[in-house]
């Protein structure tokens, strides 16, 4: 279980999250909304050591991981998956895929987390020769996820899967994140403009001005007016 207690972020002077507090239970898929700008990114990427200036507790596991890194964590089994892909395009999907199993920990499950991928990413199989920089959009968007799970994490922390995806990949994000959820990742994910992936959320998270503004089941947001336009697209 990822567990957050009193999480505040700053770049340089600027104040970005306060006192945020949220929990995601292992196993379980927690969904965070909100407005452009208010501090998402910052939350999953304070929780996966990508933010220098943090204080409060985060715990994984009941250990204690707030500033340890971004390569401790991952030998933890905490990846972050950003929105900017960050793939390297002069590399091939298979060279991609292989370099997001190069911590430690994930370096002796290289071959069964490669199956697994392949079994998930049908098309990444029959693509593994290709340039990263050649994909379309939707196809580097899921080599990103692809290489994000070549790292053996048990906590994947993703950051807006839609972005720049058409609907059909957007359904196919849905039923990949749902795949591995089944599989036993426990999952945050930043996204609202997917509704499959807040229906398999089993608590959903609003930030709003770096404070949490609303925690609950995807059935309580639906009773508010005001989530269930804004938030919910309904
Ligand atoms: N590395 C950085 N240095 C300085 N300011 C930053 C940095 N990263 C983010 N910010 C600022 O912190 C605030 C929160 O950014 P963040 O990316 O966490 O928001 P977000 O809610 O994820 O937004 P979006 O939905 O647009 O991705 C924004 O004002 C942003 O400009």
């Amino acid at each position: 279980m990822i567990k957050i207690h009193d999480l505040n972020a700053y770049y340089d002077d600027f104040h970005v999250l306060k006192n945020v507090s949220l929990e995601v239970g292992k196993g379980e898929v927690a969904v965070m909304l909100g407005p452009n700008g208010h501090g998402k990114s910052t939350v999953l990427k304070s929780i996966c050591g990508l933010v220098e200036k943090v204080t409060g507790n985060i715990t994984w596991s009941g250990e204690e991981i707030i500033g340890l890194g971004a390569e401790k964590l991952v030998n933890k089994g905490i990846t972050y998956i950003a929105e900017n892909r960050e793939l390297f395009p002069e590399m091939t999907v298979m060279e991609n895929l292989k370099l997001g199993a190069y911590s430690q920990s994930a370096r002796p499950h290289e071959k069964e987390n490669l199956e697994k991928v392949f079994s998930l990413f049908p098309r990444l199989a029959d693509r593994r020769k290709q340039l990263a920089s050649t994909m379309s959009g939707g196809e580097a968007r899921m080599l990103a996820i692809a290489r994000g799970l070549m790292s053996n994490a048990d906590f994947l922390a993703i950051d807006e899967p839609s972005l720049g995806l058409q609907p059909n990949l957007r359904d196919e994000v849905a039923r990949i994140i749902k795949e591995i959820n089944t599989q036993g990742m426990t999952v945050l994910v930043v996204e609202q403009n997917i509704p499959q992936i807040t229906e398999l959320a089993d608590k959903l998270y609003v930030l709003e001005e770096g404070k949490i503004s609303f925690e609950g089941s995807r059935e309580e947001a639906l009773g508010d007016d005001h989530l269930k336009e804004i938030f919910l697209g309904m």
